[in-house]
């Protein structure tokens, strides 16, 4: 349950406006090698930098295993709310906080620290367990896990759910490298896949817009669920339950619905992989809004890299003049950083190289 007073729902308050539909791109992940392959690649990159966002299809991601995972975790939310804040030192529960800065959403979620192994949960008060400020993995507190609690069998599901999306989340940079011509080292996919990398597994569910009379008469029909941001990653690998309310903004700033879609992925350009790419892929602006009867219920695999990576543009995209539009810095720095700010903040200013 998210329970906010009227004035935090007054905060979280959204226009009634209906964006247009965005046209996603869809990337073929299972094309075959030859010209196949290398349409696939290019159509990849041109949605890196035309929107920053693109839907994944022939992913290989076992459907089975997508739905009983979504469905533990549907199961999981509707447990009373003491259930539920049990568990958070194994889940990472938290809800309505978005962050430690007073960011509000109509939101529940879990949050876990991914390991090659499988999810950890993130150390857990409401307001550290955030984007960007993910911490990384408790290994402590997998090790109490308990796979006789209520939550139990979610746990395991969604350890083999990040196995198979992080590989997925690998093949997807493995084909980014080769529209952009990096040649065969891995320049992007090791990031992800070093057994340090700092990857993170959100599950969000957004529960049904509440009824008058629960909101203040008068109040607009549409609330925040996760307000405007960038992912601060390298790349994001979200799903939802085919329910509607994700939004991207476009290059002019104009906002667009998302179609939903129960089978494909999608895939947002983060902060750092527009670092690396030196601004020529663009880190995609979201947000989440709530106005349906159903609940959404999403999966996101963040992919970041090792805390102590340095992040500079891979020489070979520095481009004419070869000059950075970025100074240099780690993934740590980055994130202490973002820490700081607001959700909407554009992080990476703080870092352009003027
Ligand atoms: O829940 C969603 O669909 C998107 C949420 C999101 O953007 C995030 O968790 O970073
Ligand atoms: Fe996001």
């Amino acid at each position: 349950m998210v329970v906010l007073d009227k004035g935090e729902l007054e905060q979280i308050a959204l226009p009634a406006a209906q964006p247009p539909v965005a046209d996603v791109r869809s990337v073929d992940l299972s094309a075959a090698a030859g010209p196949a392959r290398e349409a696939a690649a290019r159509a990849l990159v041109a949605a890196c930098e035309e929107h920053g966002f693109f839907r994944v299809t022939g992913h290989g991601v076992p459907v089975e295993l997508v739905r009983s995972a979504e469905a533990a975790a549907a199961g999981f939310f509707a447990l009373p709310q003491g259930v539920k804040e049990e568990e958070a030192p194994t889940l990472g529960y938290g809800s309505k906080q978005i962050g430690g800065n007073g960011d509000l959403g109509w939101i529940e979620y879990l949050l876990l620290g991914v390991t090659p192994a499988g999810a950890v949960p993130v150390a857990t008060s409401a307001s550290s367990s955030t984007l960007p400020c993910a911490a990384a993995a408790a290994a402590a507190a997998a090790a109490s896990w308990s796979t006789s609690t209520p939550a139990g069998p979610l746990r395991d599901l969604l350890d083999e759910y990040t196995v198979a999306v992080r590989r997925m989340a690998c093949a997807v940079l493995e084909l980014m490298e080769e529209g952009l011509g990096l040649g065969g080292g891995g320049a992007l996919a090791r990031l992800v896949t070093n057994e340090d990398s700092d990857c993170v597994l959100r599950v969000n569910h957004y529960p049904p817009r509440p009824a008058a009379p629960e909101l203040a008469a008068g109040a607009p029909p549409n609330l925040t669920g996760f307000g405007e941001h960038t992912d601060p990653q390298i790349i994001s690998v979200l799903r939802s339950n085919g329910t509607s309310g994700l939004e991207i903004a476009l290059r002019g700033g104009a906002w667009a619905s998302v179609p939903p879609d129960g089978d494909a992925f999608f895939v947002n350009v983060g902060d750092t992989l527009q670092v690396l790419t030196n601004g020529r892929f663009r880190s995609v602006r979201h947000r989440v809004v709530v106005n349906s009867e159903r609940s959404r219920v999403s999966m996101i695999f963040f992919g970041g890299p090792p805390p102590g990576e340095r992040l500079a543009p891979l020489p070979q995209l520095l481009g004419d003049g070869g000059r950075s539009r970025y100074l240099e810095f780690t993934w740590r720095e980055f994130k202490t950083s973002g820490c700081r700010g607001r959700l909407a903040e554009d992080r990476l200013s703080r870092f352009e190289n003027n």
